[in-house]
C-alpha cells in the first residue's frame, strides 16, 4: 500500500474567517471530501444570478466542443465583484493552495439530458496546459437537483448527490499516477430539474498575475 501526503490536511471541520465548514472523507488516496456548507444559500442564488446572462457552450480542456459535456457555461473573472472576491477566497484558504494558483471561477449549467462524462480535471503531458498541470479540484453543487445529476467517480464507487451549498473535493498530485487516474470521475445526466455547480479548478503553480 502507498501512503502519499495529500495537499489537504483531513480535519472533520474547516473554521475559515468565522465560516464553518464541515466534511466527510470519502476516500483517502485519492483524497476525495464532501464539505458541507462551503456557500450561503444567499451566495449559491447570487453566483446563479450573475452566471445565468454570460453562459456558452462548454468545452473540453482542449478548447472543443464535444458530446463529452454538454452543459453551458461560464467563467468569472478575478476578483471581479466583491461576491467573488470573497468565494474565490473561502476557496482558497479551504483548498489551502494559494488565490494566484487559482483558474478563474467556472459555473455551469445542466438541463435534463445534459453531462459531463467521464473525464480527468489533470492535463495528459502531450497537452501544453501540463507544464503548470491542476493539482485539485471543488465541485460547489449551487441548488438541489430533483433527480440525476450526481458527481460519480465510477473507479471508487463513490457517487455524490447535488445538495446546495455543498461541495466535491479531490486532489491528484500524488507521485503514483495511479492514485491520480483514479479521480475519474463524471457528472451524471440530469433526469429532472436542473442543476447548477461552480467549479474551482487549481494549478501547481501560479497562474493568476499581480496576486
Ligand atoms: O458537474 C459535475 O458534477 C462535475 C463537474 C466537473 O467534473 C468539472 O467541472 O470538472
Ligand atoms: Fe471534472
Amino acid at each position: 500500500m502507498t501512503t502519499e501526503v495529500s495537499i489537504l490536511p483531513i480535519q472533520s471541520i474547516y473554521s475559515i474567517d468565522n465560516h464553518i465548514i464541515t466534511a466527510t472523507v470519502l476516500n483517502e488516496e485519492p483524497l476525495i471530501m464532501k464539505f458541507d456548507h462551503v456557500l450561503s444559500d444567499e451566495e449559491c442564488q447570487a453566483l446563479i444570478e450573475s452566471a445565468a446572462s454570460r453562459l456558452a457552450q462548454s468545452k473540453l480542456a482542449n478548447k472543443e466542443v464535444s458530446q463529452i459535456r454538454t452543459s453551458k457555461g461560464m467563467f468569472f473573472d478575478k476578483n471581479e465583484s466583491l461576491l467573488i472576491t470573497i468565494i474565490e477566497n473561502r476557496i482558497s484558504s479551504l483548498m489551502q493552495v494559494p488565490i494566484a494558483h487559482a483558474e478563474g471561477l467556472q459555473v455551469l449549467h445542466y438541463e435534463p439530458g445534459q453531462e459531463y462524462k467521464e473525464h480527468y480535471d489533470f492535463f495528459w503531458p502531450n497537452n501544453p496546459s501540463s507544464h503548470n498541470n491542476r493539482i485539485s479540484t471543488l465541485v460547489i453543487y449551487l441548488n438541489d437537483v430533483e433527480e440525476g445529476g450526481e458527481t460519480t467517480f465510477p473507479n471508487l464507487g463513490i457517487t455524490v448527490k447535488p445538495v446546495k451549498g455543498s461541495a466535491v473535493y479531490f486532489e491528484y498530485f500524488y507521485n503514483n499516477q495511479t492514485l491520480n487516474e483514479l479521480t475519474l470521475h463524471s457528472g451524471e445526466p440530469v433526469i429532472r430539474g436542473e442543476k447548477w455547480v461552480a467549479t474551482q479548478w487549481m494549478r501547481k503553480q501560479r497562474i493568476r498575475e499581480g496576486d
